[in-house]
């Protein structure tokens, strides 16, 4: 080796949970800034693009950074100035750094599909600090093309910039697996031990697509589906006393169904008065779960008769949420430790 050879870090393993995105803050422009990044990934909008460009341009940017940013505003740690998806994603990302320290090779860190921290950034930082190998694994429980393909081809997308390439994993879904839907469960048990009541209907609420991606064959609504059941049977609950619902509409198409907001409005009438939400597709309580449920659907049931009104956390840092991500991970990092 010629004397002047730069000296090369390697030989490390990193790991990169990616989640959603979040803007850096409420104002217009924070929130004008995200939502164009996002909804100009043609993964997440399936629309011929030039047309979905003018439609995004002159009728969307203008008006609803003003409207989720005053939902973000009702929802946001201001003790950080940050959004909750961010502070729970790093929390994330550090307790999984504490799991996963029986191998000082491993080197954990987070970023997001949207905004900051990008992935480009966070894989330059892996491979600085000498990570040859990097699995990556967006914390999507439910695999979707809007979601989880987004995060590997933003992936691949970076790569494709790098002469020298770290060698890549990425994850499988989890929908179904059986330390994740007991973690649920246990969630369950939480709440009802705090509140001190049962549910007669307990909602699992999922972000929805729009109808026709999963008649192209994304098999979201499948995962969705397979979670809630095994959810339901591990609970011992009945199909009286559980329902998967899909939230958080946007634009005018059809969407999954049945829709949450709508069902939590059906629910008194129908005699369910003592309602809990849980939202096992979100890995991190963000601005659907924290102010879409638990602001504005917690009206909605309460207006329409309902007596009681709990959501369930999601997720989030509890140990038993990490201690599921560790064991992932573990599972994917075989052949590389
Ligand atoms: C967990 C799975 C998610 C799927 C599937 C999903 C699909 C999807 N989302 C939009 C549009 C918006 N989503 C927004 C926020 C948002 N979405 C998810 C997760 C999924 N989205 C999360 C975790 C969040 C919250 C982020 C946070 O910072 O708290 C927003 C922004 C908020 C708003 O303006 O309402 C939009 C817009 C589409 C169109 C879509 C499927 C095609
Ligand atoms: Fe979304
Ligand atoms: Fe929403």
């Amino acid at each position: 080796m010629p004397t002047d050879h730069p000296a090369i870090a390697h030989g490390r393993i990193g790991v990169l949970i990616v989640n959603l995105g979040t803007p850096d803050g409420t104002d217009y422009q924070s929130m004008r800034r995200y939502l164009k990044e996002f909804l100009s990934d043609r993964r997440v909008i399936e629309l011929n693009p030039l047309a979905w460009k003018v439609i995004l341009n002159l009728f969307i940017l203008p008006f609803r950074p003003q409207k989720s940013g005053k939902a973000y505003a009702a929802i946001w740690n201001e003790a950080r100035d940050e959004s909750p998806l961010r502070t729970l994603t790093r929390a994330q990302g550090e307790g999984l750094g504490r799991a996963l320290s029986h191998d000082d090779r491993i080197v954990v860190d987070w970023a997001m599909r949207y905004g900051q921290p990008s992935i480009a950034k966070k894989i330059d930082a892996l491979k600085q600090k000498g990570c040859d190998r990097i699995a990556v694994m967006a914390l999507y429980p439910q695999y979707s093309a809007s979601t989880t393909a987004s995060v590997y081809d933003q992936l691949f997308r970076h790569l494709m910039t790098l002469r020298w390439q770290p060698a890549v994993r990425t994850m499988a879904p989890y929908h179904d697996d059986g330390d994740y839907i007991k973690a649920l469960v246990a969630s369950v048990e939480r709440k009802i031990a705090e509140t001190g009541w049962e549910p007669d209907m307990l909602l699992a609420s999922f972000h929805g697509i729009p109808k026709s991606y999963f008649e192209a064959g994304d098999p979201y609504h499948c995962h969705c589906q397979k979670t809630g059941r095994l959810l339901r049977e591990a609970l011992g609950y009945d199909e009286n006393r559980f329902m998967v619902t899909f939230q958080s509409r946007f634009g005018p198409k059809e969407w999954l169904q049945p829709y949450t907001d709508q069902t939590l409005e059906a629910l008194p009438g129908m005699g369910k008065k003592k309602v809990m939400v849980i939202s096992p597709g979100f890995a991190s309580d963000c601005v659907e779960t924290l102010e879409e449920i638990g602001l504005e659907g917690k009206k909605l049931f309460l207006d329409a008769g309902g007596e009681a009104f709990a959501r369930i956390d999601c997720l989030n840092d509890h140990p038993d949420h990490i201690a599921l991500l560790a064991k992932l991970l573990d599972k994917e990092l075989k052949g590389w430790l």
